[in-house]
C-alpha cells in the first residue's frame, strides 16, 4: 500500500511548470536545497509502486523553454567533465558532461526517471525526457551507465532539483567496458563462451518475441562476434537479416540498411556467379537501399532469396522511393488499408511538381505541367504516422510546449515522439525535415549548422516544424463520407515532407486526400504548368476576422487569397449582419429538423435565405464584388433547402437549390443547349459539392432530361475521385 500522503510529483502540472518557469532561478535557495541519497531513493521506490498497482494519469509531455542539442562529442579535448557539486541551475555549459550511474530501476511514463550517482557518489534524480522507452524493454535499467551533454540543475515544481534531460542526442548510453567510463565503475564484460551463434540467435528471438527489441539486437550482435572467428555464410545472412528486422521495428531505417546490406553482400560472396558482382559490396547495396529510386541497374532484388528482397522493399519504401509516373492500383491500395493497416507499400509522384520562392507566402509548391481538373499532382507516403510498429494505447497523452504555451492532444503529441525516434536513428532523413519551415524559430535563435556539419537534432525545433506542417488524418478520406452525422472519425496526426510545402489558399486549386498512410493531391480545377498549387489547411470559416484568427493562430500568417481580400473590404456592420442572419436561419433549422419539416417550414427558411442573400448583392449600379466567389454564409442555408425540396419531392425547387449550392461554393454553372456547363470554379470542390452534382442529376433525371443528367454524374464522379482519393464507393455514393 501506498502511504496516505503519496503524491506522484514524477508527473509535473504542466501548469505548475510553466508558471515556475516564469520566476526567475535562485541559487541561493539551491545551496539549502540537498536531498539525501536514501530519500530519493525511497521517494522513487514508491513512485514506482503507484505505477505498479496501475495507477496510470494522464502522460503529459512536457517541452520546457528551448534550448539547443550540444553539438559537442564528448571525446572532444575541450569538453570538460563535471561533477553533481559542479552543476549551476538552469544554465548549460554546451561543452561540459557529466558521467552518472543509475542506482534504481526506471520510472517510465511520460519521462525515464531514474536515480543516480556520479563518481564522487553524490546522487540525484534524472529526468530522461522524449525516448523511446517502455517497460518492457527500459533503456536505463539499474546500473546503466551515461553521459549527460550540457547537465544543469532543473527546478521541481514544490521544490528540489533534478538533472532533465529534453533533447535525446544529449543523453548517451555507455557500455560497462567502453574506454570512456570513467575507471571505477569500468568493467570488462564476461561473455558466455559456451553459447554459438545459434544460442545467441535463439536468445534473441525469445526477446523479440517478448518485445524486448535492444536486448534482441545484443544477442543477435554477440552471435554475429562469435561469428567472427567460426564463420558460416548461412548463419551471417540469418543474423543480419534478423537484426535488420528489428531495427525497421524500431525505425532505425539507415541501421537495417546496413545489416541488410551485409546479409546480401554475404550472400553474394557466397553465391558462385554473384561473387564477383558489384552486389557482393555492402556499400553499394546500402547506397542504392538508400537511393529514393524505384531503378534496381543491378537486378539486386532478382538475384536475392525472397526474404531479403521483401526487407529490401520495406526498407526502401519507408526511407521513400519515387515513381515518375501518377499511377496507383487505387482499389487495391484503399481494400487493405484499415485501421490496424495504414502501411501502403507504395512509391511516391513528386516530380511533375517543384519548390520555388513565392513573393510573399515564403516556400511553395508549384506545377512543372498543366494538370487536368480531377488529375493527381502529388501522391506520398507519409513521412511518419503513428499507428503502425508503436502503439500506445494505455492511457491518454498530450504535449506540453510551455516556451510558446501551446499544447497538442494525443495525436499530435504521438506524431512529435515518433518523430523524434525517426529523426534521431536516421542521418539520412535529417537534412530534408530539418528543411521545412520551423516559423523562423532556429534563424532567430541565431542556431544555424554548417554545410559539412551533422545536423542537430532539435526537440524543440521538430516541435515548431510538426505543428505548422503536419495534417490530421482518418484511416481513409472515404471512410468520412460514410460516417454517421455527427460522429467523429479517429483523427491521426501525419507528417508529408513535400506536401508541407504546399500554402494555404480559400480558393485552393487542389485537395488532399488519404488512404492509410499515402497522400494524394488532386486538381480540383485546371492548373497550368508555373501555377502555384495551394490547399485549404482548415475550412474557411465565415467570417473574415475569425478566419484571420485562426490562420494567424495557428500557423502565423494572414490569408490574402481573393475571397479574403474582397471579404475584408465589406463593412464591419453587414458583415456582423450575416452573421446574425445566419444564426438565426440555423436556430429555425434545427427547431424545423425537431419538429418535423413542413412546407412552410421550408418557405420560411427560403425567405431568411434571400434576405442573407440579399446581403452579398452589390447595390444597383455597383459591380459585384463576388461574381465567381463563394459566399460562405449561404452555404448551409442552401443545403439545407436542397435537401428539404428533395424530401417534400419538389423537383425544380430541388434544382434551383441544387445549383445555388454550388454557386454559394464559387462553382457557377449553367444549362445550354442542352449541355451542362461550369462556367468557372473557385476551386471549393468538397463532398457537399458533390452532393449537389447528384441533385442535379436527380433533377434532371425526374424530367427526363438524361444526357444532362449523365453530364452532372460524370463530373460528380471526377470530384468524389478528388475528394476520397480513388473511385471506391462511387456508385453507392451517387445512389445513396
Ligand atoms: C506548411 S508551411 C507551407 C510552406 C512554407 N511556405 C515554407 O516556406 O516552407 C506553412 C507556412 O507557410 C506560410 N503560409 C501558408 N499559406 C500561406 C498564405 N496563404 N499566406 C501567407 N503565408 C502562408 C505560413 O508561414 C505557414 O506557417
Amino acid at each position: 500500500m501506498l502511504p496516505k500522503n503519496f503524491r506522484n510529483t514524477y508527473e509535473e502540472s504542466p501548469d505548475q511548470l510553466k508558471d515556475l518557469q516564469k520566476k526567475a532561478p535562485d541559487e541561493r535557495e539551491f545551496r539549502q536545497w540537498k536531498a539525501s541519497r536514501s530519500t530519493l531513493i525511497k521517494q522513487h521506490e514508491l513512485h514506482l509502486k503507484f505505477l505498479s498497482q496501475g495507477n496510470l494519469p494522464v502522460r503529459n509531455y512536457t517541452l520546457p523553454r528551448p534550448y539547443p542539442p550540444s553539438q559537442y562529442s564528448i571525446q572532444d579535448e575541450r569538453c570538460r567533465t563535471l561533477q553533481l557539486d559542479n552543476l549551476r541551475v538552469e544554465s548549460r555549459d554546451p561543452g561540459s558532461t557529466i558521467f552518472l550511474r543509475t542506482i534504481t530501476a526506471p520510472y517510465i511514463y511520460s519521462a525515464t526517471i531514474v536515480i543516480a550517482e556520479d563518481e564522487l557518489g553524490e546522487v540525484s534524480r534524472l529526468t530522461l525526457c522524449n525516448l523511446e522507452d517502455s517497460v518492457i524493454d527500459p533503456i536505463t535499467p539499474e546500473g546503466s551507465i551515461l553521459a549527460v551533454k550540457q547537465p544543469c540543475w532543473t527546478r521541481l515544481v514544490g521544490g528540489g532539483y533534478h538533472v532533465r534531460v529534453d533533447h535525446p542526442s544529449d543523453l548517451l548510453l555507455l557500455k560497462s567496458d567502453d574506454a570512456i567510463v570513467p575507471d571505477a565503475w569500468r568493467i570488462v564484460q564476461e561473455i558466455d563462451s559456451s553459447k554459438d551463434d545459434k544460442d545467441w540467435k535463439k536468445e534473441g528471438d525469445m526477446f523479440f518475441l517478448k518485445k524486448k527489441f535492444r536486448k534482441a539486437l545484443e544477442c543477435y550482435n554477440l552471435g554475429l562476434n562469435y561469428l567472427n572467428t567460426n564463420p558460416s555464410s548461412i548463419s551471417l545472412i540469418d543474423l543480419y537479416r534478423k537484426k535488420c528486422g528489428v531495427n525497421i521495428v524500431l525505425l532505425r531505417l539507415d541501421d537495417a540498411a546496413k545489416d541488410l546490406s551485409k546479409a546480401i553482400a554475404v550472400h553474394a560472396k557466397s553465391t558462385p556467379d554473384l561473387s564477383h558482382s558489384p552486389i557482393s559490396d555492402a556499400t553499394i547495396i546500402d547506397s542504392w537501399l538508400h537511393d529514393n529510386s524505384t531503378d534496381d541497374p543491378l537486378q539486386i532484388s532478382a538475384k536475392i532469396p525472397r526474404p531479403l528482397r521483401e526487407l529490401a522493399a520495406r526498407i526502401k519504401f519507408d526511407l521513400g522511393v519515387s515513381q515518375t509516373t501518377p499511377t496507383y492500383n487505387l482499389p487495391l491500395i484503399s481494400s487493405y488499408v484499415g485501421p490496424l493497416t495504414l502501411h501502403v507499400d507504395a512509391a511516391n509522384y513528386t516530380c511533375d511538381t517543384t519548390v520555388q520562392s513565392t513573393s510573399s507566402h515564403g516556400r511553395g509548391l508549384f506545377a512543372k505541367r498543366n494538370f487536368k481538373a480531377g488529375e493527381l499532382i502529388c501522391a506520398e507516403k507519409a513521412f511518419v504516422m503513428p499507428g503502425y510498429f508503436i502503439q500506445d494505447r494505455s492511457s491518454d497523452c498530450f504535449l506540453f510546449n510551455l516556451g510558446d504555451e501551446t499544447a497538442a492532444p494525443r495525436p499530435g503529441a504521438l506524431l512529435f515522439r515518433e518523430l523524434v525516434q525517426k529523426l534521431r536513428w536516421n542521418k539520412s532523413l535529417r537534412q530534408e525535415f530539418f528543411e521545412l519551415d520551423d516559423g523562423g524559430y532556429w534563424e532567430e535563435s541565431g542556431w544555424k549548422v554548417e554545410d559539412e556539419e551533422e545536423v542537430p537534432v532539435d526537440v524543440f525545433r521538430i516541435e515548431r516544424i510538426r505543428r505548422l506542417n503536419c495534417f490530421s488524418v482518418p484511416t481513409r478520406s472515404s471512410d468520412i463520407l460514410h460516417q454517421p452525422p455527427n460522429s467523429n472519425p479517429e483523427m491521426r496526426n501525419g507528417f508529408w515532407n513535400h506536401a508541407s510545402y504546399v500554402n494555404h489558399s480559400c480558393l485552393p486549386n487542389s485537395v488532399r486526400t488519404f488512404i492509410g498512410d499515402i497522400h494524394f493531391l488532386r486538381a480540383t480545377r485546371d492548373i497550368a504548368a508555373g501555377e502555384e498549387i495551394t490547399h485549404q489547411y482548415v475550412s474557411p470559416a465565415i467570417d473574415i476576422a475569425d478566419r484571420q484568427e485562426q490562420y494567424m493562430g495557428t500557423w502565423n500568417f494572414e490569408c490574402d487569397c481573393r475571397l479574403c481580400k474582397v471579404d475584408s473590404s465589406i463593412d464591419e456592420g453587414r458583415r456582423k449582419e450575416r452573421l446574425r442572419l445566419f444564426e438565426e436561419l440555423k436556430a429555425s433549422v434545427l427547431r424545423l429538423g425537431e419538429r418535423g419539416t413542413t412546407i412552410t417550414g421550408i418557405k420560411k427558411i427560403a425567405r431568411g435565405m434571400r434576405e442573407l442573400e440579399a446581403l452579398y448583392l452589390p447595390a444597383v449600379g455597383e459591380k459585384d464584388v463576388y461574381e465567381g466567389l463563394p459566399r460562405l454564409a449561404l452555404v448551409h442555408p442552401s443545403l439545407f433547402l436542397v435537401e428539404a425540396w428533395r424530401g417534400v419531392k419538389n423537383t425544380e425547387k430541388m434544382l434551383e437549390y441544387a445549383q445555388k449550392l454550388l454557386r454559394n461554393f464559387g462553382i457557377i454553372t449553367r444549362v445550354d443547349a442542352g449541355k451542362f456547363k461550369i462556367d468557372s470554379n473557385a476551386g471549393l470542390v468538397n463532398v457537399e459539392a458533390v452532393r449537389a452534382l447528384r441533385y442535379l442529376a436527380e433533377g434532371f433525371s425526374v424530367r427526363g432530361e438524361t444526357a444532362l443528367a449523365n453530364q452532372c454524374l460524370e463530373v460528380a464522379r471526377l470530384w468524389y475521385i478528388v475528394i476520397t482519393g480513388s473511385e471506391v464507393g462511387v456508385e453507392e455514393f451517387l445512389k445513396s
